[in-house]
């Protein structure tokens, strides 16, 4: 698949990396959710309802916190029309690298960015798993998000539970590779999603996340990127409280179904302690 990309793409990303998102962005505790495939489009314009009744709720969080959705593209416009207002920002759970051409049955992110959106996810394990995408597909559509001025939520982590130096290991490679596709102070997002932990009972165990999250943020720094790390894999009700400090926040997916979780979730993760900044680079 590789040959199909770009040449260009990362020196294109590189140059034009101004077009990410603002500065004071940088740091801001962040929820997102991934609808994945699991509601069709009148029941995802119910939960977008019953996002947007959330609007007072965040507004009375005892700090910021970002929240944004990735319902499936047909829903995009129900996603403008019914967070108007709500400062919940919506986007999409996939996009391809190329701004126009022969693609048959792709979305550009200059597409989605006139959609409305704010966010588009990249390199999920399902993705990877089931079409084929690869470190470098991933890279790509990072430089494509960049470009359109979209923030990419990097999605990456190890297949197997075969202890913390490989999940670290395996881990950095997709991120590294996903980076090449980032210009330096392009925002970013990195969901750290061990791919054992999506779709099951529990999340991974917070020593583990922990760790694997505390060498993807030195990786954002030696990248330069502004970025944010947030974990997913059956993350929920009582998870960030066990990993505050390590991480920005949470990326959701059942378990956002209900949105009285949700709701318990932006306010666990507004009271809990936001990281340190990040030290300066030398
Ligand atoms: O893959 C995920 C979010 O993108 C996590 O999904 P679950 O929370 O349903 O395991």
């Amino acid at each position: 698949m590789n040959d199909v990309i770009p040449e260009n793409a990362t020196s294109a990303a590189v140059r034009l990396s101004g077009a990410s998102g603002p500065p004071e962005a940088g740091r801001r505790p962040v929820v997102g959710v991934s609808l994945k495939l699991y509601f069709g489009l009148a029941a995802t314009r119910t939960w977008l309802a019953d996002v947007a009744a959330l609007k007072g709720a965040l507004a009375e969080l005892p700090r910021p916190v970002d929240l944004f959705v990735l319902p499936s593209f047909p829903a995009l416009a129900d996603a403008r029309e019914l967070l108007a207002g709500t400062g919940v920002a919506y986007g999409a759970q996939d996009v391809h690298w190329a701004e126009s051409g022969a693609w048959t049955g792709e979305v550009s992110a200059g597409m989605l960015a006139e959609a409305g959106a704010r966010y588009v996810e990249v390199g999920h394990a399902e993705r990877r798993r089931h079409f084929g995408e690869t470190d470098a597909t991933v890279a790509a559509k990072t430089g494509a998000a960049v470009r359109a001025g979209l923030v990419p939520v990097i999605c990456a982590g190890e297949r197997h539970d075969n202890g913390l130096a490989q999940a670290v290991e395996e881990t950095l490679i997709q991120v590294r590779a996903a980076l090449g596709g980032a210009g330096p102070d392009s925002e970013v997002i990195v969901a750290y999603e061990p791919v054992w932990a999506i779709g099951a009972r529990e999340p991974a165990p917070a020593r583990h996340v922990r760790t694997v999250a505390s060498a993807v943020r030195t990786c954002l720094r030696d990248h330069g990127v502004r970025g944010r790390v947030v974990y997913g894999g059956t993350a929920g009700p009582g998870t960030f409280g066990r990993l505050a400090g390590s991480v920005d926040g949470l990326f959701l997916g059942r378990l956002a179904h209900d949105t009285a979780n949700l709701r318990h979730v932006l306010e666990e993760v507004a009271a809990a302690t936001v990281p340190a900044p990040l030290p300066l680079r030398p």
